[in-house]
């Protein structure tokens, strides 16, 4: 943004909004500056109205079809004054229950004092003919409500902060919003929010808060342990919190941390409790959601179920139907799902999880027991319904999960009060669980009813906080069949054999010529490596092994750096689908969204509404990972419409930041989804991505080929490199304990 010494000013009355939209307050109006004329301006002024005065600073702009315009960067208003001014504001329908015809008995009655009366006397409104009390009343309240969002645009205006969080501040707390503010600005610290931990800091420390103060110290302690679940953790050791903290804060004396410590404990809104050989401190959500876990997975797992009679024979019918012969471990899977209340089915690639979890199903229908299944993402859970042929659903959406804006939280429709019907579930991809996620499903749960939990531990972990599936089969605890052979069709490829020699800790073969399904592209340097990415998804793939470029995923361990999943997006776009042939496009922030384009979502939005292509249904979520084509990128609407596999969705700007590039995506981001082709970018990267979980997950994305581009010397390091990032967790010792 220009200084604004260098803006131009303009100034005048708002004539008419000629568009206006709700969530965001983007705002096209005529402003009509006398001498100067009526002026088109354009911005963020929500909530503005015909009749206000306006001082716009910003800077004159051709648009393509619009012409002249002014595009405003800070906005100074007043409210109407004089009569004219107030009358064309009220009659603009600016406040709910007031049209024109009342507007003008109204400015007859009161003149230029009306605002006033409006806000601090609306009983005096029953003096005009046809108001009744209970209408001047309500008028009054519409026009207070309007009046307190318009101050607390104001105030984030003046504090720096994006107005577009007015709404849903609002939303949030209603008129009490500036009050709330102003009393705890840390409140604004908040996923939904999305106001980073300094900013709120730097609010409160200007609203007047001292620096030691013990609302300070306790948000510093609440906002360190919430920040750590992003990195896996569901407590954190005391030490490390309060070491951290004092770093965020910048605060010598730890006592008085120890102090908002204790606070917080004796409130109830943390937990301290000796864990797993530390001091653990958890957010009381994770400590409860940690203890259910382990309560419920210990009493399952005593659980014994009756086998139904005749198994052996059961099992034939299966093998017969699927046409196979199940290895012994594989027969030892689907008995003991036949016999365990609760059981976990573990291996990695090729080793036969979804031929067993296929049986598992096979043998519960047999058994007459309704069984759902589910996956934690949207794409494991198609690929999950393709391969055993029924409807598999996510876990959110098993659960009709919805987000409940008022208390920025999850609700989950089925829980204790009203369970699953299911008399078993089968979960796919359980490494990508969380805790929370986990004591969601184990809370819809009916008492006797069946939970089979497969996946592969060396898959990375869970995003969410937890090391679920890790601890689960630790503790020892829960009845397991680990699956190890390789079968000898997955056995030929090298995708699966080299995933296998990674997870080993062994270098996958390189150099193993041309017929195999697993390549290596020797390039030393971050350029080379990333044109030869790019000409593998523009020409050679497509052209030379029949690979459609929407069916290559580019993978890269970091976001950053030329071989990064920003830098390689740009190129890809660039190469895949350029601008300039009439396709629309929107610059956002670092990106250039254009119609075509291959874009992610990035996070879980349980409100964004869908139709589907056809039209024939509709509903409600999009959720981190998604991936999806631009349609429409429509820049009068200012919209994007994104078509995520059928389902269609439009994003106005505010929601944009959700959406990301995805031509090339991070290994994490990619886990749980399968690609008919892998290129993965070894190169560039911090040492704690460029690690062998992350190399074996990547491996494991593809379906038919793989190829590595980059330094073998990298690939080395990332094979040796398999410290896991330690991540705090109390689950395992928990079952450990567990009578
Ligand atoms: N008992 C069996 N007899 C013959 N082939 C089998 C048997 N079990 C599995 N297979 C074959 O082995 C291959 C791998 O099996 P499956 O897809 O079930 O493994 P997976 O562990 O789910 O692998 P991935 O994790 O890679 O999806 C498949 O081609 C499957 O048909």
């Amino acid at each position: 943004m220009a200084d604004s010494e260098e803006l131009n000013l303009i100034e005048g009355t708002v004539e008419a909004v000629i568009y206006q939209n709700q969530e965001n307050g983007y705002t096209v109006l005529k402003l009509d500056c006398g001498e100067q004329g009526g002026i088109t301006v354009v911005g963020c002024m929500p909530g503005a109205a015909p009749g206000e005065g306006l001082s716009v600073r910003g800077s004159w702009m051709r648009h393509a079809s619009y012409g002249e315009q002014f595009k405003a960067e800070t906005v100074d208003r007043r409210m109407p004054a004089g009569e004219k001014a107030v009358f064309d504001y009220l009659a603009s329908g600016a406040v709910r229950g007031i049209g024109a015809a009342t507007a003008k008995r109204m400015v007859e009655e009161f003149g230029s004092e009306t605002l006033n009366i409006l806000e601090e006397n609306p009983e005096l409104l029953t003096k005009i003919h046809g108001v009744t009390r209970k209408r001047a009343l309500a008028m009054g309240e519409n026009f207070r409500s309007q009046m307190g969002m318009r101050r607390l645009l104001e105030f984030l205006a003046a504090n720096g902060l994006p107005l577009q969080l007015a709404m849903p501040l609002y939303r949030r707390y209603g008129d009490r919003t500036l009050e709330v503010l102003r009393s705890n600005p840390y409140l604004l610290v908040d996923e939904e929010l999305g106001v980073s931990f300094s900013l709120a800091d730097e609010l409160a420390l200007s609203v007047g808060l001292d620096g030691e103060d013990p609302q300070r110290l306790e948000a510093g302690l609440l906002f360190e342990l919430s920040h750590n679940l992003n990195n896996g953790h569901t407590f954190l050791p005391r030490h490390k919190l309060i070491g951290a903290t004092a770093q965020l804060l910048g605060v010598e004396d730890t006592e008085a941390l120890e102090d908002g410590l204790e606070a917080l404990v004796e409130r109830g809104e943390v937990i301290q409790e000796d864990t797993a050989k530390q001091e653990a401190v958890y957010l009381f959500d994770l400590y409860e959601a940690e203890c259910f876990v382990a309560q419920r997975m210990a009493d399952m797992s005593a659980g014994e179920m009756v086998a139904p009679e005749g198994l052996d024979r059961i099992l034939e019918n299966i093998q017969k139907e699927q046409g196979i012969t199940y290895a012994p471990q594989q027969r030892e899977a689907v008995r003991l799902a036949a016999t365990a209340q609760v059981m976990l089915l573990t291996g990695g690639p090729g080793t036969g999880k979804t031929t067993s979890l296929r049986g598992v199903l096979a043998l519960f229908e047999a058994m007459g027991l309704e069984t759902a299944l589910a996956a934690p993402t949207g794409r494991a859970a198609k690929r999950l319904g393709e391969l055993c042929g029924v409807e598999a659903f996510t876990i959110h959406r098993l659960l009709e999960t919805q987000f409940d804006s008022a208390s920025g939280r999850l609700v989950f429709a089925h829980d204790e009060s009203d369970p699953l019907k299911a008399d078993a579930v089968i979960v796919d991809e359980t490494s990508m669980v969380d805790i929370t996620l986990m004591r969601a499903l184990l809370a819809a749960l009916r008492g006797e009813c069946r939970l089979v939990l497969v996946g592969d531990p060396d898959q990375l972990p869970s995003v969410g906080p937890g090391n679920l599936l890790g601890d689960l089969i630790r503790s020892g605890r829960i009845p397991m069949v680990r699956l190890t052979e390789i079968f000898r069709q997955a056995a030929e490829s090298a995708i699966v054999m080299n995933a296998h020699a990674v997870n080993r800790g062994e270098l996958p073969d390189l150099h193993n010529g041309s017929d195999k399904d697993f390549f290596f592209l020797r390039r030393r340097d971050a350029a080379g490596t990333a044109d030869t990415i790019v000409e593998l998804c523009k020409t050679r793939l497509p052209q030379k092994m029949g690979i459609p470029a929407d069916q290559i995923q580019v993978l890269s361990p970091t976001r950053r750096h030329t071989t990064g999943t920003a830098s390689l997006n740009r190129a890809i776009q660039e190469a895949l689908n350029p601008g300039g042939d009439g396709r629309a496009e929107r610059r956002f922030g670092e990106y250039v969204f254009r119609e075509g384009d291959r874009v992610m979502q990035v996070r879980n939005n349980y409100d964004i509404l869908w139709r589907q292509r056809d039209g024939m249904e509709s509903g409600m979520g999009v959720f981190n990972g998604d991936i999806g084509a631009i349609l429409k990128v429509d820049s009068r609407d200012e919209t994007i419409t994104v078509d995520f596999d059928g389902r269609i969705v439009e994003y106005t700007t505010d929601l944009l930041g959700e959406l990301e590039p995805a031509y090339a995506v991070t290994v994490h981001k990619a886990q749980g989804s399968e690609y008919r082709a892998v290129i993965l970018a070894v190169c560039d990267g911090a040492p704690m991505l460029l690690a062998r979980g992350v190399l074996y997950t990547a491996i494991t994305r593809a379906r038919e080929l793989f190829i590595i581009v980059g330094d073998e010397q990298k690939v080395a390091q990332m094979v040796a490199n398999d410290r896991q990032q330690r991540r705090y967790s109390g689950l395992r010792a928990r079952l450990a304990k567990m009578e």
